[in-house]
């Protein structure tokens, strides 16, 4: 008896613990979380301000069907526009952030189809998100998930995560951004051999090549790009907007127009009470309460 009562305490200790470490989450979107099939989303954060968004299509390593990408473009649209939202996490689940694109359902398509129907275009949701995206890659981000992961602004691995355009073998090529985004942040060289081979990096290997900016013990990756998230938070929604920005811009043209665009973003910054309050707030000594005006 006296053996059952501890293990019973020892099971609820361990349950504790496993809820201390999972972040909060909070009944904001439930009204539309229930309805999800393919994805998660939560609110989380000692502020409620960061977003988690979990591909949950497990059968299928996440692959990332249109009912899919139809459900996240919503879930970004919705936490786009909300206000107490600072940024917004992207994440799969221990096996797979996503296997990539639909493979089965994509098999029938035509090239006349394809063309019509502007085949992935919807995807691009993604990228047009005002407020900033860390994508928390475990397991394998392949093809198309390789190309979402991309389409976040900072990327956390777990170190168990494996990284890869393996489109080619399929008779086919990225098709979501797999030979631009990719080419630019690892470079050439880097970029070719991953896309003709279809071989896999590992996590070590994506943080060197700079796809990936840090790579986390597997079970700690969610929380870590959650207290990432925390931390833009604690800044101006409104500057970070506008600074995120600037450096998507170093992506989309040449240097000259990106320095110019810079200067003329950081001048704008001059007319925001968010700017006058930062510098404020340092000349006396206090945090400064930013209200994105
Ligand atoms: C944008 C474009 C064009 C693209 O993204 S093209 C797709 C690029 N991605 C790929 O080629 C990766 C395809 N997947 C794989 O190679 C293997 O599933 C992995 C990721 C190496 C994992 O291998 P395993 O651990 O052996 O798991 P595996 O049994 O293959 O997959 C589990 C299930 O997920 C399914 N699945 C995995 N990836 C899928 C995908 N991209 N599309 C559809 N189903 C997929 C797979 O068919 C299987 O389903 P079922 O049990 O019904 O047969």
């Amino acid at each position: 008896m006296a053996n059952i009562a501890k293990l019973f305490t020892v099971r609820a200790n361990t349950l504790l613990q496993a809820a201390a470490r999972q972040p909060q989450v909070a009944t904001r979107f439930s009204s539309t979380a229930n309805n999800w099939e393919f994805i998660k989303t939560e609110v989380t954060g000692e502020k409620n301000n960061v977003a988690v968004i979990t591909l949950n299509r497990p059968k299928a390593l996440n692959a990332l069907c249109n009912g899919l990408m139809k459900e996240l473009s919503t879930a970004l649209k919705a936490y786009g526009k909300d206000a107490n939202i600072s940024a917004i996490v992207l994440t799969g689940s221990e096996k797979a952030f996503a296997a990539g694109a639909d493979i089965k359902e994509m098999a029938p398509n035509t090239y006349s189809q394809c063309i019509q129907g502007n085949f992935l275009n919807d995807w691009t949701e993604v990228a047009r998100t005002q407020k900033p995206i860390i994508a928390a890659v475990n397991g394998y981000a392949l093809g198309g998930g390789c190309e979402l992961a991309m389409m976040c602004d900072i990327i956390y691995a777990g170190d168990k995560a494996k990284f890869g355009q393996p489109e080619i073998a399929l008779g086919t090529i990225p098709g979501a951004g797999g030979t631009q985004r990719l080419t630019r942040v690892v470079g050439k060289s880097k970029a070719m051999e991953m896309c003709l081979t279809g071989n896999m990096i590992n996590a070590q290997e994506a943080e060197k090549v700079g796809l990936v900016s840090k790579v986390i013990p597997a079970d700690q990756l969610l929380g870590e790009a959650v207290k990432l998230g925390e931390k833009i938070g604690t800044h101006s929604n409104l500057i970070v907007q506008l600074c995120k920005e600037a450096v998507n811009t170093a992506y989309e043209t040449t240097l000259q127009e990106g320095l110019k665009f810079e200067r003329r973003t950081f001048h704008a910054t001059f007319s925001t009470a968010d700017r006058k309050e930062g510098m404020q707030a340092f000349v006396e000594k206090r945090p400064a309460k930013f209200t994105s005006e």
